[in-house]
């Protein structure tokens, strides 16, 4: 298997969540945190907030470090490796880009029909800040055939 390291952000306030509609490719029409791939010379902390700040227009003092998911896909031989982050502060306003649509939901109104289907699974351990490790295999994109998911106390 080949890791391809992946980011992803989710911005939090008291009672809601900050998700971004991404506008085209391959996650189009999905909700989610802000992220995307980790280059290299790039630290997994700094491709975050740089994606998060391309994506969303926001910016972070704090990043939490709250979880790893590694995603497999049947018959691929790519492992998806996750690196999830939660912030609690953030500076700047949600701003449209092309990429990505950001709005504000409630933690009690999360689109989960409209996000990847692993987010059901791990948002309420995100949303206590939990820690976590998760392991999801997928057939196609929306099914999830086998999974573990279990708390840590450091990551
Ligand atoms: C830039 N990345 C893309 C992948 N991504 C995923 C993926 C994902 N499920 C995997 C079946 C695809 N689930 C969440 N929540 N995010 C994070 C951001």
């Amino acid at each position: 298997f080949t890791n391809k390291l992946l980011t992803l952000v989710l911005v939090v306030q008291p009672g809601r969540v900050l998700l971004g509609m991404k506008k085209r490719g391959f996650r189009a029409g999905k909700w989610n945190g802000f992220g995307g791939k980790v280059q290299p010379g790039e630290t997994i902390e700094e491709a975050t907030r740089q994606e998060l700040q391309e994506e969303s227009g926001l910016t972070v003092d704090a990043l939490d470090k709250i979880g790893n998911i590694k995603f497999e896909f049947i018959r691929e031989t790519e492992l998806l490796d996750a690196h999830v982050f939660r912030a609690d502060n953030y500076n700047g306003e949600p701003t449209e880009s092309d990429e990505m649509r950001p709005q504000w939901f409630d933690s009690d109104k999360i689109p989960f029909g409209q996000m990847w289907v692993d987010n059901i699974l791990w948002f309420p351990l995100m949303l206590q800040k939990k820690k976590f490790l998760g392991y999801f295999k997928f057939q196609g994109h929306d099914l999830i055939i086998d999974h573990k998911l279990e708390e840590v106390e450091n990551l």
